[in-house]
C-alpha cells in the first residue's frame, strides 16, 4: 500500500466570506446536492480508521473547502485523538489546513502549532487588491483580519504559506505583491492562476487572467526571485522549486506538471470521495469513504478514466521544446472540452514565453545546487 493524502472539506462549501471569484461556489452550483453540511464525529472516525487502515509509511490529513474552521475547533480536536487510537503501526501523520484565516485566534493558534499543522493563509497581496475581491457577505473587505492572523501565527511559530490568486489586478502589480509579501517576511508562498467557471470559455469575468497577464506576472515575478535568490535572500514559490526539482531530476511535487492528472483523494463532509479539488462534481464521485475502502475508491473505473482522460493528446506539446517541463499543464485549463476532446492548454503562450525568458536562469541555479 502507498502513503495516501487526503484534502477534506469537512463544512463543505460553507464559507464565512464571498471571494467573487471563488471556484467552489461554481463547483457546488454545478451538482445536484450543493452543500453537504458539517462533516460528524462518526464520518470522520470512519474516515481516520480507514486511512490507517490503507495508508503505508506515511498519510496526510489536509482540510480545505469552503472554509474549513467552520468546522469548529473540537473536530480538530477530536482528529488528533482519532489519529493516535486509530496509527497503530506508529506511520508518519502529517496535519494540515487551508483558511481565509477569518476566525482564527490564540487558541486556533496554539492548537496549530503543538499539533505541528501545516497552514495555508489565503492573502491576495496588499490592502487594496486584496480587499477587491475577498470579501464578506456585506461586501466588507477581509485583509485586516487576515493580516491580524498571519501576525497571531507568527507569535506561535505556526508554519504557514501563502496562497494567492492571481486574477487580472494581482497580474498588474506583480512587483508590488511580492515586495509587500517580503516586507511582511513570508517566505513560503505559492500562486494560483485564477480559473474562470468550469465548462464557460476563459476569460470572459471582470477577475479572469489572460494568458498575457500571466505571462507578464510570471516574468516579473520570476526576475524579482531570482535577484533575491542569487543575493541570498531565498524565497519559496512553489511553482519555481517545482520547476528547479524537475530540472535535477526529481519528480515535481505539483500534479500540473507531471502530465497527467493523479487521483488523490478529495473527500466532501458526508464521505463522498472525488479525484481532484476542481472536479469535485456528481460525474466525477468515486465513491463514500463510509461505505468502501480508499482502495476500493482509488482503484474504481471512474479514477482510471480521470486519468486517462488527462494523458496530454494536444500535438502542440509534442513539438515543443519545453515539454520536459511544462508537461502540458493542468487539465482544468483546457476546458470547455470540444467534441468530448479537452483543449489546448489555455495558458500555453504564458508558459512558452515564461520558460523562453527564464530557462537559462533556472539552469543556472539547479547548476550552484547540484
Ligand atoms: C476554495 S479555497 C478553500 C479554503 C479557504 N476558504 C481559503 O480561501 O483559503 C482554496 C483556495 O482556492 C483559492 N481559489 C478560490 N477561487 C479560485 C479561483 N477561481 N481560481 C484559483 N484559485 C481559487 C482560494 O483563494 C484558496 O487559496
Ligand atoms: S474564503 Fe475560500 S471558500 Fe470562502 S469564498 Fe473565499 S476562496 Fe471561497
Ligand atoms: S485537473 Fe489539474 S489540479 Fe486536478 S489533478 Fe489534474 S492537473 Fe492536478
Ligand atoms: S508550453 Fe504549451 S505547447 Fe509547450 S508543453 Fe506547455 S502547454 Fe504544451
Amino acid at each position: 500500500m502507498p502513503p495516501l493524502t487526503t484534502l477534506i472539506k469537512p463544512a463543505s462549501g460553507n464559507c464565512n466570506l464571498r471571494c467573487k471569484y471563488c471556484f467552489y461556489y461554481d463547483v457546488m452550483n454545478s451538482r445536484e446536492v450543493k452543500n453537504y453540511g458539517i462533516m460528524s464525529e462518526e464520518t470522520l472516525e470512519i474516515l481516520v480508521k480507514k486511512a490507517f487502515d490503507f495508508a503505508e509509511g506515511m498519510v496526510t490529513f489536509a482540510f480545505q473547502g469552503g472554509e474549513p474552521t467552520l468546522a469548529t475547533l473540537d473536530f480538530y480536536k477530536k482528529l488528533i485523538e482519532l489519529e493516535k487510537k486509530y496509527n497503530k503501526n506508529n506511520i508518519k501523520v502529517n496535519n494540515a489546513i487551508q483558511t481565509n484565516g477569518m476566525v482564527v485566534n490564540d487558541e486556533w493558534a496554539k492548537f496549530f502549532h503543538d499539533n505541528e499543522f501545516l497552514v495555508g493563509l489565503s492573502l491576495d497581496g496588499y490592502k487594496e487588491i486584496h480587499n477587491f475581491y475577498r470579501v464578506d457577505a456585506n461586501g466588507e473587505g477581509s485583509f485586516n483580519r487576515v493580516l491580524k492572523t498571519a501576525k497571531i501565527f507568527d507569535k506561535y511559530n505556526v508554519m504557514y504559506n501563502v496562497l494567492c490568486v492571481v486574477n487580472k489586478h494581482i497580474a498588474k502589480h506583480g512587483r508590488k505583491v511580492y515586495n509587500f509579501y517580503k516586507k511582511q517576511g513570508f517566505k513560503f508562498l505559492q500562486f494560483i492562476p485564477c480559473l474562470d467557471e468550469i465548462g464557460e470559455e476563459f476569460g470572459k469575468n471582470p477577475y479572469s487572467l489572460t494568458p498575457k497577464d500571466y505571462e507578464i506576472f510570471l516574468k516579473t515575478l520570476f526576475d524579482l526571485w531570482y535577484d533575491d535568490f542569487v543575493n541570498g535572500n531565498r524565497i519559496s514559490i512553489r511553482m519555481f522549486d517545482n520547476i528547479l526539482q524537475i530540472i535535477l531530476g526529481y519528480e515535481p511535487e505539483s500534479c500540473d506538471m507531471r502530465g497527467h492528472c493523479s487521483v488523490s483523494s478529495v473527500i466532501e463532509a458526508d464521505g463522498s470521495v472525488y479525484p481532484c479539488d476542481f472536479y469535485v462534481l456528481d460525474e466525477w464521485k468515486l465513491g463514500n469513504v463510509v461505505d468502501s475502502s480508499f482502495e476500493e475508491i482509488l482503484s474504481s473505473e471512474k479514477g482510471i478514466q480521470f486519468i486517462k482522460e488527462s494523458i496530454n493528446t494536444d500535438s502542440n506539446c509534442n513539438d515543443c521544446e519545453f515539454y520536459n517541463i511544462c508537461r502540458g499543464g493542468c487539465k482544468r485549463h483546457k476546458e470547455p472540452k470540444i467534441d468530448g476532446k479537452y483543449t489546448k492548454n489555455y495558458f500555453c503562450s504564458a508558459y512558452k514565453e515564461f520558460y523562453k525568458y527564464t530557462l537559462p536562469r533556472f539552469m543556472e541555479i539547479a547548476r550552484n545546487i547540484r
